[in-house]
Formats: C-alpha cells, sequence, structure tokens
C-alpha cells in the first residue's frame, strides 16, 4: 500500500479496524467452486454472468437493510444470479462472517467474500468459494494471491487504474475485478472500467464492480469487456428478486 496516500476519512477508518482484526490461529482450507468458471457459464447459457452482493450497509448507504441475509441471498439466486458476494465487514458494511456462513450454506452458487483483507492470516476467518484481494490496500499482492490458492479460494484482485492491473497481473492474478468506486474519494465513475478493461488480456476474466444500477449499465459494462458484473446497492435497494432480474436479463 502506498502510505503517502490521502483516503476519505471513512476509508481510514475502515482500514483501521482492518488492521485491528484478530488472526486466527488455523488455517482454513476449502474446497471453492471456481467464481470465473460459473460467469463464463451463465454467459454460455445467454444470461448476463452477475454476482449479487448481500451489503447491508456501506459508508456511501442510507440506513442499514435489516432483511435475513439468507432470504436475499435465495431471492438472487431464484432472480437469477450466477454467484453471490458476501460482506463481512462487520463496522462500516453490517457484515460478518455468520452471514458468510449462512448464505453459503443455503445456496449452492459460488460465494465470494467481500471484505478487507491486509494480511494472510485475514483469510482464515471463514471459508468461502472465492476471496477479495484489494489491490491498493495490500502490501504484496502476489503473496496474497498465492495465500488464497493456498487455502482453496479463488482469488479475485480489485484494481482501479491501469498501474494497479499490471500489479495484479504480475501477481498472476486470472480474475480481476475493476471498481468503478475510487476508494480513495469513495466517488463512482462507469468510465473507471471501460479505461482499465481494454489493457487486459483476453485471458483474464474482468468482473466490472460498483455503480451499476440499470440495464442500460449493464450493457455499456459489457459491451466494455465485462465476463461479469458486482451489483450490490442497486439490488439491495429494490425488492432482491425482481431487480436482480431486471439485470440479468438486461
Ligand atoms: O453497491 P454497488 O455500487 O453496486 O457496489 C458493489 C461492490 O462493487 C462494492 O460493494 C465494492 C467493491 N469493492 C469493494 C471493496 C470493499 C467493500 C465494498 C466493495
Amino acid at each position: 500500500m502506498n502510505a503517502t496516500e490521502e483516503f476519505a476519512p471513512a476509508v481510514r477508518s475502515i482500514l483501521d479496524a482492518a488492521a485491528r482484526r484478530p488472526v486466527p490461529d488455523d488455517r482454513v482450507s476449502v474446497d471453492g467452486a471456481s467464481l470465473s468458471n460459473a460467469l463464463a457459464a451463465a454467459d454460455a447459457d445467454g444470461r448476463v454472468p452477475l454476482i449479487a452482493e448481500v451489503k447491508p450497509t456501506s459508508p456511501t448507504t442510507e440506513g442499514t437493510h435489516t432483511e435475513d441475509p439468507v432470504d436475499l441471498a435465495r431471492a438472487m439466486v431464484d432472480g437469477g444470479a450466477t454467484a453471490l458476494s458476501v460482506l463481512t465487514e462487520p463496522e462500516h458494511f453490517g457484515g460478518s462472517v455468520e452471514n458468510l456462513e449462512r448464505v453459503r450454506e443455503a445456496v449452492d452458487v459460488p460465494v465470494l467474500r467481500k471484505d478487507f483483507l491486509l494480511e494472510p492470516g485475514h483469510l482464515d476467518a471463514v471459508e468461502a468459494d472465492a476471496a477479495l484481494v484489494i489491490a491498493r490496500f495490500v502490501d504484496d499482492v502476489g503473496e496474497m494471491v498465492t495465500a488464497a490458492r493456498e487455502r482453496g479460494f479463488e482469488p479475485l484482485v480489485e484494481v482501479h487504474s491501469e498501474t494497479e492491473l499490471e500489479t495484479a497481473l504480475d501477481a498472476g492474478a486470472t480474475l480481476v475485478g475493476v471498481n468503478n468506486r475510487d476508494l480513495a474519494s469513495l466517488t463512482v465513475d462507469l468510465g473507471t472500467f471501460e479505461r482499465v478493461a481494454p489493457r487486459a488480456p483476453d485471458d483474464v476474466t474482468l468482473v466490472a464492480e460498483s455503480g451499476i444500477s440499470t440495464p442500460a449499465d449493464v450493457r455499456r459494462m459489457r459491451e466494455a469487456g465485462a465476463d461479469g458484473l458486482l451489483v450490490g446497492s442497486a439490488i439491495m435497494a429494490g425488492e432482491p428478486r425482481r431487480s436482480t432480474e431486471e439485470l440479468v436479463y438486461a
């Protein structure tokens, strides 16, 4: 991480909390389902490959959704979601490792753990199929990619710029998310994916993340080369099954 980088106060607070997270004594070992294979299969099936996110709240969301995460997850899968993402960050996103455990037990699509994992030991808090590694926040992306794979997770490496994409590719990432939200300022620009995506080689699975809320946004990201889309707020704000369907059949 670039220690001189300026982050929004909410982001500083998230990172401070993440750094204080305890590291479990034991390593997890999972037999994770492949998120990238699931995305490719949905595409081959003529569906928009959508990762729907169980996101109770966030620093940029008003209020907190109190629905049972399992009910939300089932509605998203019924609406055609290819995979799910579950926030496990407790202090700023209303997430928990219990939410992830219960959701993964209840559905048979791959489940991504969405959190601010800063060191390999943070991967050991809970099992999942895939784990998010945010290039901007970890000192050694290669170490996190290797640590995730050793445990059986498929790493989804999140980038926000061409430079971070290079770092992710050098680290051996094969599943890369381009976050349209700038985690320094928390502002969203769908042009981010459009700028960064053309720099990725064809064999990399590219996920467009954040700020996607309408069928037109879905088509825009697909035209720019998205192999998958990660959507949270827009689905949480609506009736989850219907709002998932609207995007999956965009
Ligand atoms: O709610 P949105 O705008 O649809 O975004 C979902 C997801 O991309 C977002 O929650 C996210 C992307 N990268 C993250 C890193 C940490 C926490 C959250 C995120």
